[in-house]
């Protein structure tokens, strides 16, 4: 099913998405499009929304409303086939295998990309062998591209945690992504480590990945991204250009954490409440 609206260089559409937790509206009629080179920023102070809505976007959650869609199609809300579609993601907890190699972590993520079966790797086929090296050859060219290509044999757990993060956007690219999810992708990094993920990012947009990011930290997001979205509340506040953004005194009122609801447009009466009664 394609979306009319959406134009070729749309990666990314999703309108109108809705997530309830019982009572609770995580996330609020949220608009979002990424498009084909572009990075955009979701940021938001804690319990926003961000991470719920990317659970929304790969399928770990089934939205209540909206519809998401890559490349004009609507998305499957299975999550191994919104990963074949072309969309892979890191996690804000890192989710590595923690007593695998760092080259077979990659190489996991790869398994999206390769069309032999079970048979034929249980027989180990000529066909099963030739995809076998090609992975791995694509999955060393994923480590040099990280950084990690010296680390290729150490088991996962043994890794700083800055070099996890690292191998987690490897083991993400290996699917071949068109466009790669971050949740926090610094956190927990010193200085240097974040300037390389920065650089990082960059140049995944460069080989023709577009990147949607959630990040606290407002220098990263400031300075790397085209584009950020703001989540209050489960609802998008506002969007545009970092200078937009960060001029908006709604977005510093809601990081502020002031009294009065910072998704009300001036002059209008703010919502206490949601509609099926409770507090969001
Ligand atoms: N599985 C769940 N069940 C019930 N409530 C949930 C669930 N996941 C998230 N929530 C609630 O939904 C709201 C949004 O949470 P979410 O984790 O998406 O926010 P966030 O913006 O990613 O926050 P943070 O920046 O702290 O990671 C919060 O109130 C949270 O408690």
């Amino acid at each position: 099913m394609t979306t009319p609206a959406t134009t070729t260089r749309t990666v990314l559409e999703a309108t109108g998405v809705t997530m309830r937790f019982g009572g609770l509206t995580a996330v609020r009629d949220v608009d979002l499009t990424v498009d084909t080179g572009e990075i955009v920023g979701l940021i938001g102070p804690n319990g926003a929304g961000k991470t719920t809505f990317f659970n929304c976007l790969t399928g770990l959650y089934t939205p209540a409303e909206g519809t998401i869609s890559y490349r004009g199609t609507r998305l499957s809300r299975k999550p191994h086939l919104v990963t074949q579609a072309g969309i892979a993601r890191t996690f804000q907890n890192i989710r590595l295998f923690a007593n695998m190699t760092v080259l077979e972590n990659v190489l996991v993520g790869r398994h999206t990309r390769t069309k032999e079966g079970l048979w034929s790797a249980l027989l180990r086929s000529p066909g099963f062998r030739k995809a076998e090296r090609d992975s791995e050859q694509r999955a060393m060219e994923l480590l040099d591209f990280t950084g990690l290509a010296t680390q290729r044999d150490h088991l996962a757990r043994n890794l700083p945690y800055g070099e996890q993060r690292k191998l987690e956007i490897a083991r993400a690219l290996a699917s071949e992504p068109g466009l790669l999810l971050l949740d926090e992708p610094t956190a927990g990094m010193n200085p240097q480590e974040t300037r390389a993920t920065q650089d990082l990012v960059r140049a995944i947009r460069t080989q023709g990945t577009a990147v949607l990011v959630i990040e606290h930290d407002m220098r990263f997001i400031f300075n790397l991204c085209d584009r950020v979205a703001v989540l209050v509340q489960g609802q998008k506040l506002v969007e545009g250009t970092a200078d937009t953004v960060q001029a908006d005194e709604r977005v510093i009122a809601a990081y502020l954490g002031t009294p009065t609801d910072p998704t009300t447009p001036p002059g209008e009466t703010p919502a206490t409440t949601d509609d099926t009664g409770a507090t969001p």
